[in-house]
């Protein structure tokens, strides 16, 4: 507890000074005057949620000492939150489930193996808006008698409701198997090599025989549940709903998206007492309480990693963008997407032992990226609007949910609305301000972006931001009017301050590595590259995956 209490004023102080323009903007680097100069045992390039979970996991569980770089003057990757005129906007994720009460997900395993403290707050619905008056709330959890409260949504919606409901049940069933390793076996069983058989033979044999029985061990596509041969989904409203929900999660319609975070969602939101949770103050306490588990000389910001430096065969350090180079005693975790790690493997010809970056290169090379998104940030005067009229979160389906020439995960057709104003009031707005994040989801195709001219940069966001503009409206009808912040992204944007290649939301789940080893020895991989994928609980996963492969079996056992 006080380890706790202390890390947290560390975080703050922390992230007081990355907000400080001053003083941020005086030096090039972020190295604390406690720096001991010594080697690290483990590097981690980036500090998305997967590398701080890497990070504490390492430093926390098994005693390593540890270095976090980061390229951005923010920790957090894709979830960093940043300040405008008084609101601290966030970037990216604010949908969480399984971290308020158990089988808690891997993310808040972390926070608790390693000591680490977040509130959380539930909720139990979220607000659908279609085309035309179509409005509804998605409820979550079980009714009265048991059954998902999302039958009754079904029974109003569906041009078949007694057939999309038993779909729908038998859907729950079918993939109840699935979530075994999310409900059965702990993230600190996991470990970046085949290995893993052992950690999970020596104390969860029995979800061991579980997982082996499922079709893929569980790590396949959905698509044998949508489309059969294990079940079939033929209700038309029922299959669109499955794609949105699974593309806010992959970025993809159902049948691609992971059959494993599919069920485990399903099964989540529909259980007894399903919520949803979102951390108190925002996604900055989340990654303020990652940072505070590192030690002030363990995270460097503004730090740019230009090549991972393997000699021989095995990574033994990396050399940064101004020059420095650093060197770890054990390896390297890579959290950076996997495009970005690819310009960090710069093979020697000469150098007979780089088999592996060549192999490890070539894996790269066969990866799909999901397209990018387009973001809309607004700050509103809040005067008048009755907050508890109105949802945390919204689906808005500009197009339609179920259209015979629009698929539902059409472009610019399903906008997310988050409005988390609506349950936290320890957000920094100013007073009487609310803030409004719309963003079309996964589907912003980078092309039309690209060699534009100023002019028509900006006529092409003022343009597409129409879109959004019409979601957030549908909330808020007047919100132009009291808007007094406004800022549109686009994949360029999300490229630039999210170091994501393209824009892109994540890979196809296709091509997801199925772990985060690699043929370069001393090299681990964590992000959202790895299987299970795009979220913050499957980057928390792979995290304690990739921290774990640096103990041995009985060390990793021990430690648990
Ligand atoms: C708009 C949006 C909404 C989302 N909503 C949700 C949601 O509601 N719920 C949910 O669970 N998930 C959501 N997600 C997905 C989730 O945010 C991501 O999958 C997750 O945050 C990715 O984490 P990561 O650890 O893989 O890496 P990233 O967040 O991509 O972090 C990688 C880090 O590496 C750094 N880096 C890259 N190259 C270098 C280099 N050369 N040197 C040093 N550092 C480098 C980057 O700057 C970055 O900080 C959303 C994502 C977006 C964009």
């Amino acid at each position: 507890f006080l380890h706790s209490n202390s890390a947290l004023t560390k975080a703050r102080n922390s992230y007081s000074f990355i907000t400080t323009p001053a003083r941020s903007s005086s030096s090039s680097t972020f190295i604390a005057s406690t720096s001991t100069n010594k080697n690290p045992d483990v590097i981690v390039i980036g500090s998305g949620i997967g590398g701080l979970c890497a990070a504490n996991i390492l430093r926390h569980v098994h005693k390593k000492t540890v270095l976090v770089l980061e390229s951005h003057y923010l920790p957090g990757g894709c979830a960093h939150t940043f300040p405008i005129k008084g609101y601290e906007f966030e970037s990216g994720p604010t949908i969480l489930l399984g971290c308020s009460k158990p089988p808690l997900n891997p993310l808040r395993q972390v926070l608790d193996i390693c000591g680490l403290n977040v509130d959380w707050i539930s909720y139990s619905s979220w607000g659908v808006l279609g085309d035309g008056d179509e409005q509804w709330d998605l409820e979550l959890g079980r009714d009265a008698s048991n059954r998902p409260k999302f039958d009754s949504i079904i029974e109003e919606r569906s041009h078949s409701p007694a057939l999309a409901k038993t779909e729908f049940a038998q859907l729950l069933e079918k993939t109840l198997p699935l979530i075994v390793p999310a409900t059965e076996i702990p993230a600190m069983a996991l470990r970046a090599d085949s290995k893993v058989l052992f950690t999970l033979l020596a104390k969860h044999t029995k979800s061991l025989f579980k997982l082996l029985q499922l079709p893929d061990a569980g790590t396949g596509p959905f698509d044998p549940y949508m489309n059969g041969p294990i079940h079939t989904v033929t209700d038309p409203w029922l299959r669109s709903w499955l794609d949105g929900l699974a593309f806010s999660l992959s970025g993809l319609e159902a049948a691609r998206t992971p059959a494993s975070a599919m069920s485990y969602v399903l099964w989540d939101l529909h259980r007894d007492n399903g919520s949803l949770d979102y951390p108190k103050g925002g996604m900055k306490s989340l990654v303020n309480a990652l940072v505070s588990g590192l030690g002030d000389d363990e995270i460097r910001l503004k730090s740019t990693v230009a090549s991972i430096d393997i000699v021989g065969n095995r990574a033994c350090g990396v050399t940064l963008k101004n020059g420095e180079k650093l060197v770890s005693n054990e390896g390297v975790i890579c959290n950076a997407p996997l495009w970005c790690l690819r310009d960090l493997l710069k093979p020697a010809e000469s150098d007979s032992g780089n088999g592996g970056v060549k192999t490890l290169l070539d894996e790269i090379r066969s990866v799909n990226m999901t397209r990018s998104y387009l973001h809309l940030h607004v700050g509103l005067d809040a005067e008048g609007i009755d907050q508890s009229k109105l949802k945390p979160h919204y689906t808005v389906w500009e197009k339609g949910m179920v259209g015979d020439s629009e698929h539902v995960c059409s472009e610019l057709n399903m906008i997310a609305v988050s409005n988390v104003c609506n349950f936290d009031d320890s957000l920094e707005v100013p007073e009487g301000k609310i803030m409004m994040h719309a963003y079309a989801c996964g589907n912003e195709e980078y092309g039309i972006w690209e060699d534009l001219s100023k002019e028509e940069y900006e006529a092409l966001k003022k343009e597409r931001a129409e879109t959004l503009w019409s979601a957030i409206e549908k909330v808020v009808p007047d919100a132009r009017e009291r808007c007094e912040v406004e800022m549109i992204g686009s994949p360029l944007t999300h490229e630039r301050f999210l170091r994501r290649p393209r824009g892109t939301y994540g890979a196809e789940v296709e091509s997801l590595f199925q772990d985060g080893s690699t043929s370069v020895d001393g090299l681990v991989l964590c992000g959202d590259g790895i299987f299970p994928g795009i979220g913050l609980p499957s980057v928390a996963l792979s995290g304690v995956s990739a921290a774990n492969s640096f103990v041995g079996v009985w060390k990793q056992l021990q430690n648990y």
